[in-house]
Formats: structure tokens, C-alpha cells, sequence
């Protein structure tokens, strides 16, 4: 294998071309085991999401895990698969192609924007390289994940790393590190709940529900605890809920380690047990609705909470299509690109009072 790949052509006399690549975490190709099982290997092999010693899980993730949960998942993906594909998939692809239209209309129709995903397809690596042959010499890298995470946002730097790695030519790189207290996200979010409640009427309970991670990450440093509680916070605030309506939880526990407390499942069976009659649920962590949210909250955790005692379970989906999300969106995006939309054209079409607003939201933790 040759250490470098080959080059595209050189293009002459062209300006130089802005991208930017949306990542999100990544999708089988078909609710099907056959699908579930490269899928689950590449995403599971990662050392960055499983920080057990190889030596150790390699028997138990080739041996146990592939064995067992390819079909379990499957049954799980295919109660909500959308006819275009994965949720998750489907929804990216449109915030790519929202986003592409709203910078267009601001103005900067000449940035690409492309989508990838960590694990499965479109990797990284070829969308980076179809950047590349299209004339991108400046790819802004934005993670879809408000909450920085080492096993999430890290490990699509690390990829890019790779790609990067084997180029001759290489562009120039900038990411977006997270947008957890980002101002426009949490206006996003509480617009949506409160559209929601606006046609369902409220809740007693709102909970939050983020992805958990293992406890251990948060004691060796990863701010991702941290970063969700604050987003927590701020949406609450935002939305005027005292905090003993709003609680926070992390959902999606893997394996028999501690994982970030308190867990959504147990948390809404405790308060169908007090005789809480109607929980809303949110995953302000998800930007767009997946197998977590559809299937495990929206399915399992309505479920338990019903079986419990509970009266009313409602799920509030995910930023999606939403067109204040897609314009927070293009404001973050356009916030990192900076210089490389060119000073005077970006003065001259970016709206003055977005370009104005505070970026975040609330000081402190
Ligand atoms: C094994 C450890 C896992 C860690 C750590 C983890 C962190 C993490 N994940 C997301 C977002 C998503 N995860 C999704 C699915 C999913 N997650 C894990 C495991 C860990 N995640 C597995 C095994 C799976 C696959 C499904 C299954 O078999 O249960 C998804 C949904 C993908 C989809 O196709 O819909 C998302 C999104 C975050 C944000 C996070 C840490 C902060
Ligand atoms: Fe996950
Ligand atoms: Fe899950």
C-alpha cells in the first residue's frame, strides 16, 4: 500500500475553496445483523469509546459482544427505520443540505458542505478526499456533538488525523470543539419545547436525558459531565422551570461499569413510582433523532415509565430540520470559518445582529 494517496490533479489559476465537513457518530447500512456487525466492530475496536485494555476486550467484544448484539440491535433498528435509510443518516443529510442552502442564501454559496460519519458510511476519509478533488484547500470540521466527549468529538479528530496523514497536499484544517452553551442552540431547544408544550401542554417533569459514558472518563478528565449539566441548566433557565421540575439524566448504559448518574430509565420509574403523572422527555445531546432517542426513550423508557404507574409519557424530538437550528448552525459554522470567508464579504452579507449576539450563553458551570 502506498504510504500516501495520489494527489488530484493540481488545479491552476482557481481560488481557493472552503468546506465544511458535518461528522455525526454513524449508522449501519441496513437494520440487519450482516449490517449491525462490521458497524459494531468499527465503532466498538475504537480505544477511545471502549478504554478497556485491547488484550482484554478483544475476546470479549469478537467472542461475546459480536456474537450476541448484532441481532439484538437489528430487531432494535428496524422498529425505526425511515424508508430513506437511518434516522440518524437521513436527518444529517438534510441538515447538510439546509445548511448549504442557508449560507447560500447569506451569501457564502460558495462553501461546500458535506457530511460524514465516524463509523460506517460515508467515512471521513473518503468525504475528505472528495473535498479534496473538488478544490478545498480550507475544511472546517464540525462534530455534531454540543458536549465535547473524548469518546465522541476526540475521536473524529484523531480520524481526520488519519486521513491527513496520508496526504501529500494537504488542507488546512480548523473544528468546532463543542456548542454546549452555545446561545443559539439553547434558544433552539427551548423554542422546541416550548412548541411543544404550546400544542401538547406541559409536563410535570421535564427530564433532560444526555448519552452516558463511563463514571471513570469524568475522573480522568473529560469535561463531557460537565458540559451537559451546564446545557442542562441553561435550557431549564431558558425555559423558566425551577429545578426541581427539570432533571438531568444519562441514558444508553453499556456494560456492568458505573456509568454518568443518574440513569433515565430507573429515574422515570422512581418518579412514576412517586406518582408523577406526565414526564416529557428531551435529549438536548442529540441534534438529530436516532436509535437512542426513537427506540430506547421513546419506546423502552416510555415503556417502563407506563408499566410503573406513570399516566403520560411524551418524547420531545430532536433539532432535526428545525430552521433555528439550521441557523445556529450556519452562525456557528460561520463564527469558525472567520477569515477564510474573506473580511469584506462576510462584513458586507452577514446579518448584523447575529454577527452581534453574545455566542454564550451563561457564565460559569
Ligand atoms: C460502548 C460504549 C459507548 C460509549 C462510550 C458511547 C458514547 C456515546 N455515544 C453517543 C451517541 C450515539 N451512540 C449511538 C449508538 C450506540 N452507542 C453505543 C455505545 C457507546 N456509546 C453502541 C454500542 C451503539 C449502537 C447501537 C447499539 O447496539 O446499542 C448512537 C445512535 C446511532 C444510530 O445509528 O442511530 C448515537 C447518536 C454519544 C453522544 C456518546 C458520548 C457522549
Ligand atoms: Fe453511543
Ligand atoms: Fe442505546
Amino acid at each position: 500500500m502506498a504510504r500516501y494517496w495520489p494527489e488530484p490533479p493540481y488545479l491552476h489559476d482557481t481560488a481557493a475553496r472552503t468546506g465544511i465537513l458535518l461528522v455525526n457518530l454513524g449508522t449501519p447500512d441496513a437494520p440487519t445483523a450482516a449490517a449491525l456487525r462490521p458497524y459494531l466492530k468499527e465503532f466498538l475496536s475504537d480505544p477511545r469509546v471502549v478504554e478497556i485494555p485491547r488484550l482484554a476486550w478483544w475476546p470479549i467484544l469478537n467472542g461475546i459482544i459480536l456474537t450476541l448484539r448484532p441481532a439484538a440491535s437489528a430487531r432494535k433498528y428496524a422498529s425505526i427505520w425511515m424508508q430513506e435509510g437511518s434516522p440518524l443518516k437521513v436527518h444529517t443529510e438534510r441538515q447538510a443540505a439546509l445548511l448549504a442552502d442557508h449560507l447560500a442564501q447569506g451569501g457564502h454559496g460558495h462553501v461546500e458542505v458535506e457530511f460524514a460519519m465516524r463509523y460506517g458510511r460515508p467515512s471521513i476519509q473518503d468525504r475528505l478526499q472528495a473535498m479534496r478533488a473538488r478544490g478545498c484547500t480550507r475544511i472546517l470540521v464540525l462534530p455534531l456533538y454540543p458536549q465535547y466527549s473524548a469518546s465522541t468529538t476526540a475521536t473524529v479528530t484523531d480520524e481526520v488525523g488519519r486521513s491527513l496523514a496520508r496526504m501529500r497536499n494537504q488542507p488546512e484544517i480548523r473544528f468546532v470543539r463543542d456548542f454546549h452553551d452555545d446561545a443559539g442552540y439553547i434558544a433552539a431547544l427551548a423554542r422546541n419545547v416550548r412548541k411543544y408544550w404550546a400544542a401538547h401542554g406541559e409536563p410535570e417533569r421535564l427530564v433532560m436525558s444526555f448519552h452516558g459514558v463511563p463514571r471513570r472518563s469524568l475522573e480522568l478528565g473529560d469535561p463531557y459531565y460537565h458540559e451537559c449539566t451546564k446545557t442542562g441548566r441553561l435550557l431549564a433557565e431558558a425555559l423558566g422551570l425551577p429545578p426541581e421540575r427539570a432533571l438531568l439524566t444519562f441514558q444508553s448504559r453499556f456494560g456492568k461499569a458505573e456509568w454518568l448518574q443518574p440513569y433515565t430509565q430507573p429515574t422515570l420509574e422512581a418518579l412514576a413510582a412517586q406518582g408523577i403523572g406526565r414526564v416529557d422527555v428531551i435529549c438536548p445531546g442529540f441534534v438529530a433523532d436516532c436509535l437512542e432517542t426513537l427506540e430506547e426513550i421513546a419506546m423502552e423508557c416510555r415503556d417502563a415509565f407506563l408499566h410503573h404507574g406513570g399516566k403520560a409519557f411524551h418524547y420531545i424530538p430532536c433539532l432535526n430540520e428545525r430552521h433555528e437550528w439550521i441557523e445556529t448552525l450556519a452562525a456557528i459554522a460561520i463564527d469558525h470559518l472567520g477569515n477564510w470567508l474573506g473580511q469584506a464579504r462576510a462584513a458586507e452579507t452577514s446579518p448584523p445582529a447575529r454577527d452581534a449576539r453574545p455566542r454564550k450563553a451563561g457564565a460559569g458551570h
